[in-house]
């Protein structure tokens, strides 16, 4: 285990608005993390700050080392919504698209993801179902070979097989020393995936713990002590 992402001192703004406040945060690799907060507690605005997606006004991130936008972007892996795409474009091109971006994508990853999770190439983004786009998120996601993934509500929409087949293929795709931030409302559904969680409340990092010393000093799950954590009836 090392550190693989550190973050200091991050505020972020939009629209003169505090989106997110002091936020200070140590993670080691070979884990899965959860990342737990309500609507609009600015989860997915934390992941796009992490990988470079958005600028960093404020703050330093550094993953594996790096601290440069664009060599951070390379390293980390984003589930991306494919919003960029034109709805005729068949799934086979967004894969080569992938191919071509990032020299960490791994196609036999891709290949042996996309089988189990019964993904065709020659689909058409728009003639894909919720469950089969959410899917082809995580194949995407998944089929780089780096040690940061992070994953923004991968069971969102998506019905109840198809979200065990999604969690299947976070757990089977893994490699022992990458590290999968995973943030999703389907809390109960992702506890049993999760090494620790970090819980946002009022626009900074309310505490990061191990799901082992929540369910020891807190005698909860992870969703009941969150809810709790919420309706402010448990103190850290
Ligand atoms: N483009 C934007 N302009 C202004 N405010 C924004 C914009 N995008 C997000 N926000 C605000 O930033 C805050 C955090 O949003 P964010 O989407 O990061 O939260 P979230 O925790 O991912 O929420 P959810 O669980 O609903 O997806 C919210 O108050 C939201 O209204």
């Amino acid at each position: 285990m090392s550190d693989l992402l550190k973050i200091e001192n991050l505020n972020y703004k939009k629209n003169n608005k505090a989106i997110l406040e002091d936020i200070n945060l140590n993670l080691n690799s070979g884990k899965i993390i959860g990342l737990l907060g309500e609507n609009g507690a600015g989860k997915t605005t934390l992941m796009r700050l992490i990988a470079g997606v958005n600028s960093l006004p404020e703050g330093v991130i550094t993953v594996d080392g790096a601290t440069k936008k664009s060599e951070i972007k390379q390293n980390v892996s984003l589930s991306d919504q494919l919003g960029g795409f034109n709805r005729n474009t068949k799934i086979g091109d967004i894969v080569r698209f992938y191919q071509n971006v990032y020299p960490d994508f791994s196609e036999s990853k891709y290949l042996d993801i996309a089988k189990f999770l019964e993904l065709e190439d020659d689909k058409r983004l728009s003639a894909l179902s919720t469950g089969t786009k959410g899917k082809f998120i995580i194949a995407l996601a998944l089929a780089r070979e780096t040690k940061l993934y992070l994953l923004d509500e991968p069971l969102s929409g998506i019905d109840s097989m198809s979200r065990k087949k999604i969690i299947s293929s976070i757990i089977r795709w893994k490699d022992d020393d990458s590290t999968i931030i995973i943030s999703d409302h389907y809390v109960t559904e992702i506890a049993s995936l999760l090494d620790d969680v970090i819980i946002i409340k009022d626009k900074t990092i309310y505490q990061v713990s191990s799901v082992e010393a929540i369910q020891e000093k807190y005698h909860l799950g992870v969703e009941e002590y969150y809810e709790q954590v919420y309706e402010g009836s448990v103190s850290k």
